[in-house]
């Protein structure tokens, strides 16, 4: 996952993953325009391993992120002055900046499937857990990039135990999919959720959050979560 080489950063005119458009429009008698892409909806599941007590999460490499971080340090990655032009970056940073901690989440790109089945294909896909459809709690769902994509996602819980773990894990090797799955235990999952060294998305923070609302008060005394406050 650590070895990135011949970047390349194009212009993007044609994508089976996302397609801009400009929306013009008059609201309120003010003539305004956004942009905005159209992407798929997506599924993401919040994990939790009772046999060892923690929660499976997945890392992986983010273009996206690494991208902002390498802008920050060489502001002239995106200046390109036609939009036909490539950029081949040379002071790269190490791939590490854009490795993200993340739920196992998938695009919803099947229509034969139902959410939860889709959410099932992901955790033995992304995680290696084989959970029946039954076994799934949706929490609720959300809008997601609201300002770009506005895309749905809806966000279930799953329980596992070792005994269901039938597979690796670690994405579709033929997608070219490269996932690290990671699990962190329960008692130190507030303080991996604040921690702003170990980059992560909302939905693993609202997890942890929802589940120790709805499903630490269920557990025995000895392994409740540590309860900490954020620094304001
Ligand atoms: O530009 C792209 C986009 C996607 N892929 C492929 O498509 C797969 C998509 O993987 P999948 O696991 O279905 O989706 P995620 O990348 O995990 O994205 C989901 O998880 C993200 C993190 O929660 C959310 O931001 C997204 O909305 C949600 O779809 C990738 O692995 C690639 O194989 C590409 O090759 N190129
Ligand atoms: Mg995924």
């Amino acid at each position: 996952m650590e070895l990135l080489e011949e970047l390349e950063i194009a212009p993007c005119n044609s994508s089976q993953y996302l397609r801009p458009f400009r929306l013009h429009y008059r609201q309120n008698g003010t003539k305004k325009f956004w942009d905005f892409m159209r992407t798929h909806d997506s599924v993401s599941i919040l994990i939790f391993n009772i046999t060892r007590q923690c929660f499976v999460l997945v890392k992986q490499f983010r273009p996206a992120v690494y991208m902002c971080e390498l802008e920050r340090h060489n502001p002239e990655v995106f200046q390109v002055k036609d939009m036909n032009d490539c950029c081949y970056p040379r002071d790269l940073l190490p791939a590490s900046v854009g490795v993200t901690y993340e739920l196992c989440a998938g695009i919803v790109d099947n229509p034969e499937l139902s959410l939860a089945e889709t959410a099932c294909k992901e955790i033995l896909e992304e995680c290696g857990y084989n959970v029946p459809v039954a076994n799934l709690r949706k929490i609720s769902s959300y809008r997601s990039g609201v300002g770009v994509t506005g895309s749905k996602q809806t966000l279930f819980y799953a329980e596992v135990k070792d005994s269901m773990k039938t597979d690796i894990g670690g994405g579709k090797a033929e997608e070219g999919e490269l996932i690290e799955v990671v699990e962190i235990p329960l008692e130190d999952a507030f303080n991996f959720s604040f921690d702003e060294n170990l980059p992560k998305t909302m939905g693993v923070m609202f997890g942890f959050m929802w589940f120790q609302n709805n499903v630490a008060p269920l557990l025995p005394q000895k392994i409740k979560t540590n309860k900490i406050t954020p620094i304001p």
